[in-house]
């Protein structure tokens, strides 16, 4: 046996150890874990004339959970996309795994990757089952045999998500935070190590919103995922991610955890707004108040 199979940890990926080199199932490939999951090299696209993105480097640690964030047409989305694959950059590169993301196949990168955008599903009237189901995709054959344990895997999401009851319900007969619920689970049964998140709480009630990432991080530590969730709600951001990283007319404005980013003359900067910082009652951790411009005498 050689030194470096010797290094290597067989482990399942809900107890991934952190020593040396290892195997994880959904890479396929041997993994070197000193070297960061993802790296962003200088990455830039352009859109015809149009530069979207430009010179962004950043380094994403397996387990991370990196908030993006940025005013409107900063490039978020851009950069979600080419971390997921389905753009590829103008310049620079995407490296995940140590390989560059463009040298793997759309059904491997979507049994490591999964996305799940602001308005996760239409309201279409398949039985919430059959979408969660759709998640096994990349697991199954050209028969749609699953590789693994796909039902089992599928009952353990709706349970874990208390989708049980409602798993023959169309999901055009849901609400909103429901279906949101469904795309969620939908993208845990595809079992990602990488989840990429779009604005997902855009739609949700302050109640589902909180609940939906709260799901999220019940689910990221069970299971060790990486998650890069684009926020426009740095409220939530700061409370849930672990470092925030911050663009600007498509370039990175700065990165680092919630209490170095979220200061007065960062947001100020970036966002173009006059906030108030307040520590958060329960943790201490940064919150924002905006302050209006022109304030209106009240009797
Ligand atoms: N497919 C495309 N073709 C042309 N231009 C695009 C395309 N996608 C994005 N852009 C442009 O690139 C810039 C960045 O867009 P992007 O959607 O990444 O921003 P964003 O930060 O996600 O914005 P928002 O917060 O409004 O969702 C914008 O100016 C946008 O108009």
């Amino acid at each position: 046996m050689s030194k470096d199979t010797n290094q290597m940890v067989h482990a399942n990926r809900n107890e991934l150890k952190f020593t040396g080199k290892q195997a994880d199932p959904s890479f396929n490939v041997q993994r070197d874990i000193s070297k960061p999951l993802m790296e962003v090299d200088g990455a830039g696209k352009r859109y015809g004339e149009h530069q979207a993105l430009n010179g962004v480097s950043w380094q994403i640690a397996e387990g991370d959970w990196w908030g993006v964030v940025g005013p409107n047409g900063s490039g978020k989305s851009t950069l979600l996309q080419l971390l997921a694959g389905t753009e590829s950059v103008s310049e620079g590169s995407i490296r995940l795994n140590g390989r560059n993301i463009t040298s793997y196949s759309r059904k491997d990168l979507s049994r490591m990757i999964a996305v799940l955008q602001q308005d996760g599903l239409p309201a279409i009237s398949y039985p919430v089952r059959d979408v969660v189901e759709m998640g096994r995709y990349p697991y199954q054959n050209w028969l749609g045999r699953d590789s693994g344990d796909g039902e089992k895997i599928v009952d353990r999401v709706l349970e874990e998500l208390g989708l049980s009851e409602l798993a023959d319900r169309p999901l055009d007969a849901l609400s909103g935070g429901q279906r949101q619920r469904v795309a969620l689970a939908k993208v845990m049964a595809q079992e990602p190590s990488i989840l990429l998140l779009d604005e997902p709480t855009t739609f949700l009630d302050i109640r589902y919103q909180l609940q939906f990432m709260e799901l999220l991080s019940t689910w990221r530590q069970r299971n060790r995922i990486t998650i890069v969730a684009v926020l426009h709600d740095l409220n939530l951001a700061a409370q849930f991610c672990d470092h925030i990283l911050a663009l600007k007319e498509g370039e990175s404005a700065g990165s680092g955890t919630p209490h170095a980013l979220m200061t007065e003359e960062h947001i100020r900067e970036i966002f173009q707004v006059n906030p108030a910082m307040v520590k958060h009652p329960d943790h201490g951790i940064p919150q924002l108040l905006l302050r209006r411009e022109h304030e209106e005498p009240k009797n």
